[in-house]
């Protein structure tokens, strides 16, 4: 028993990769997007990748779920490598990650509940009751019970990123990515989606990865951050050191950039 214990692994639990990056260089033609990226997210985590406009934070993301092909390195994603995967895999990793983009990609001519309902009925087979009882629950979950029948044309811009969470969320996924998810709204709209994402993450203990310049909400919700310029990883922290007191001078200027926007 003591031997047993002795050589128990010491690595606790939460240190284990959802997420693990080695080295990815993408490039599309001669221009190179990403090169040389390598980082871990753990099972849970929220990791904010922020940088200036065109260093690859989108590509990134679109390599995570297999939306892109990468030339070099490795991706793995619940323990499923990505650039390897064959089409049913691929699908999988897909269909397990949620992915929220800036202009919320709503089907115009569905109503706010049918938008949740269409893939889980039509792609996990969910039955039209359950699916409907899930989606008003989901829509309960992000403020929006009240406009399950309205059309997106009739939200605001915050309802409709609401509501494209609350879809994300209908296929159960296991990790979700999130492209700027709040800068097309305005500040009183950004404030609700972020209380959603907060609210997202302390409920279900999802892993994240969100690109974002919201500072405040990185600070609240983010277990880490990291600074991607010309497709290589600048500084990578745990966040409120990388808000409050980052390493680089790179970090620093982008930073006082964001703050002063
Ligand atoms: N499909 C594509 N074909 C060719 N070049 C692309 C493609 N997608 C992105 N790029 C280029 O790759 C670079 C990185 O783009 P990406 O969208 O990842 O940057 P970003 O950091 O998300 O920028 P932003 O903050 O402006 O959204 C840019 O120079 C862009 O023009």
């Amino acid at each position: 028993m003591a031997a047993d214990l002795m050589t128990a692994p010491t690595v606790p639990a939460a240190t284990t990769a959802f997420i693990r990056i080695r080295d990815v260089h993408k490039s599309y033609g001669a221009v190179s997007v990403l090169n040389g990226i390598s980082i871990d997210v753990a099972q849970g985590e929220v990791l904010v990748l922020c940088g200036p406009s065109g260093c690859g934070k989108s590509t990134l993301l679109r390599c995570i779920n297999g939306l892109e092909t990468i030339q070099r390195g490795g991706i793995s994603v619940g323990g499923r490598n990505v650039e390897t995967a064959n089409a049913d895999t691929l699908q999988q990793i897909r269909l397990s990650t949620g992915f929220v983009f800036q202009n919320f990609n709503l089907f115009p001519h569905m109503t706010a509940l049918d938008n949740i309902t269409i893939a889980p009925m039509k792609i996990l087979g969910v039955s039209q009751r359950e699916a409907v009882e899930q989606g008003r629950a989901l829509l309960e979950q992000v403020g929006m019970q009240e406009k399950a029948d309205v059309y997106p044309f009739q939200l605001s811009g915050g309802q409709r990123q609401r509501v494209a969470i609350a879809r994300a969320l209908a296929m159960k996924p296991s990790l979700m990515l999130f492209d700027e998810p709040t800068s097309a709204l305005d500040p009183e709209m950004r404030e609700e989606v972020l209380q959603v994402i907060r609210k997202v993450h302390h409920e279900h203990n999802m892993t994240m990865v969100v690109v974002t310049h919201e500072i405040g909400f990185a600070k609240s919700v983010a277990s880490r951050a990291m600074l991607l310029d010309a497709g290589r990883i600048v500084e990578e922290a745990p966040a409120r050191r990388f808000f409050e007191n980052p390493t680089e001078e790179r970090t620093r200027r982008f930073l006082r950039a964001i703050i002063n926007d």
